[in-house]
């Protein structure tokens, strides 16, 4: 390097899984970067690029930052995979035995990104679960910080599994779902062995999905370092377990609300840009607007989940009166047009007000908006409101929303405890069986109805965080969000471990 090549900031290479989830934290961690000077290249699939360019601002929101670029690859997977409900797993195959070789061979034709302005990169930020990144990373000596874009809670119970086996505690058949689990430190007095991620509920110890989950956990301690998107008031007992195997650990979350923190020091808008593969329908907001405080209960299941109609109209009869609903599928579910009908039949006749968000593609087999869904739309008008995708971390914010059912993602848990909106829980997959579990147990601001499905649940549930215990649950959400707030402010947690994470990466340039 020259002697200009010698005062270019350190070049970051960010590379999420492409989901919803993990890549809108992901460039919520670019942006931080950013906005401290560091050129970044954020690595997407293809199909989340063009997502991307088509329904957000984020072409004229980096354009502010002349050291970022996108560089797009592919998921591998065909253009028409759903990438929905179970199949969403592919995503980690197709990505090891298609991406991973291209990955390869564009980083060393391209010089590792390396050009006048720009030093190759110096340091590999990528998505816990791409273990390929990582291993591109030891192979040509490049440091390497993995981000898992989970809670470290969840992350620390995939990191338990070896001792899980050994204690004979994964394969709980007969020992029954409600027993304690002994063998994840920390978690002793109340973790039970359905609140363990899904993949833990193998027959068998062999079972890939388990054994997966394990290896791409373990391999984390090869990394210098690691990334939670959580704060230490939240999760500072985990974390300090986690520590003792990984000892650099920067938690500096919840990260959509570090950025806003950073922003509103920085520049006159400190609004963060949303990172929606989906349209989102704004006109929503409005119709919050004119409800009633704490009246609304905010659903929505995320990016992935998928639910059978009959689990969807359990929710819909079993919510109490005079109660407006948030209603949201989020990215993943699909459903017939038969069960749309269906479903839709159960919502109005529930009585209830709503606000239902249905993508425009999630009725099987139809491209686009046909006149099932505009007959649903108009239908629907009289007793609450529908979206295609909604601005949840808005919608969250607002005065009306007094109450989430979500499917316990860890960004949708995250937005939530900063906006001071109680939980109510019901996980579908993967990490967010522990997250909900949290919720319900630990930091006691809502409740966990996970393995459930049935209408006097749910309107009991609606019951008790929308009426009941109303004060109590909103009381304990008030002040979480009061500490996650303190977390990324000047001289907090999160804000001193993003710079501290930020003058290592500069200490990584050789
Ligand atoms: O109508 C909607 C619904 C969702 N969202 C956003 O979409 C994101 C969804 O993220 P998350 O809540 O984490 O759900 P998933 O997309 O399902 O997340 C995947 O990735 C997460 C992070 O690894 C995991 O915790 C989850 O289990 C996994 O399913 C959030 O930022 C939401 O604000 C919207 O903007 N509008
Ligand atoms: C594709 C899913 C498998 C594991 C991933 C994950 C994680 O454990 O980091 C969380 O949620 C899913 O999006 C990912």
């Amino acid at each position: 390097m020259d002697s200009q090549g010698a005062t270019l900031p350190p070049h970051v290479l960010i590379f999420p899984v492409p989901i919803q989830g993990h890549v809108n934290s992901m460039l919520k961690l670019a942006e931080l970067l950013c906005l401290s000077g560091l050129d970044i290249t954020f690595m997407v699939s293809d199909f989340s690029h063009a997502r991307l360019l088509k329904h957000t601002t984020v072409v004229s929101r980096f354009n502010q930052y002349p050291g970022f670029r996108f560089q797009s690859i592919t998921d591998g997977l065909p253009a028409d995979h759903p990438r929905v409900g179970e199949q969403v797993m592919d995503i980690l195959s197709s990505t090891k035995n298609i991406t991973a070789p291209l990955f390869k061979q564009m980083m060393i034709e391209k010089n590792l990104f390396a050009s006048e302005t720009r030093r190759s990169i110096t340091c590999i930020i990528a998505d816990g679960v791409l273990t390929f990144a990582g291993d591109f990373a030891e192979e040509k000596g490049i440091p390497l910080i993995y981000f898992r874009t989970i809670s470290a809670s969840s992350f620390w119970a995939y990191f338990c599994i070896p001792e899980l086996i050994e204690a004979g505690e994964i394969s709980h058949e007969g020992i029954g779902m409600d027993q304690i689990v002994k063998s994840v430190p920390g978690m002793e007095g109340f973790l039970r062995f359905r609140d363990l991620p899904s993949f833990c509920r193998a027959k068998d110890i062999n079972e890939p999905k388990l054994r997966i989950a394990e290896s791409v956990t373990r391999q984390t301690t090869r990394a210098q370092a690691a990334i939670f998107n959580t704060f230490e008031d939240l999760e500072r007992p985990t974390v300090s377990l986690i520590r003792k195997h990984i000892p650099k650990v920067f938690t500096i979350g919840p990260n959509h609300s570090h950025l806003k923190s950073r922003l509103a020091k920085t520049k006159a808008d400190n609004s963060v840009l949303s990172g929606s593969f989906w349209a989102e329908d704004r006109s929503c907001l409005d119709w919050l607007n004119a409800q009633p405080p704490k009246s609304v209960i905010y659903v929505s299941f995320g990016s992935i989940t998928a639910v059978t109609i009959e689990q969807l109209l359990e929710f819909w009869h079993g919510l109490p009166p005079k109660s407006v609903i948030y209603v949201s599928f989020g990215s993943i579910t699909v459903v017939s047009r038969e069960q749309l009908l269906e479903f839709w039949h159960g919502l109005v006749n529930s009585g209830q007000r709503f606000l239902w968000v249905m993508r425009p593609d999630s009725v099987l087999g139809e491209d686009r908006k046909d006149q099932t869904l505009i007959e649903l739309e108009e239908g629907t008008k009289a007793r609450g409101y529908m979206v295609g995708w909604a601005p949840q971390e808005e919608v969250l914010n607002l005065e009306a929303v007094g109450g989430f059912l979500t499917h316990s993602g860890w960004n949708s848990t995250l937005e939530s405890i900063v906006a001071g909106v109680p939980m109510i829980c019901w996980p579908y997959f993967g990490d967010q069986t522990i997250n909900s579990r949290f919720v319900s147990e630990v930091w006691k601001i809502g409740l966990d109805m996970k393995d459930t499905c049935d209408r006097k649940i749910i309107e009991r549930a609606v019951r008790e965080l929308m009426e009941e215990r109303k004060d109590e649950f909103l009381e304990r959400s008030k002040n979480l969000a009061k500490l996650a707030r303190k977390a990324v402010s000047e001289g907090g947690s999160s804000y001193n471990n993003l710079d501290a994470l930020i003058d290592y990466i500069k200490s990584m340039i050789i």
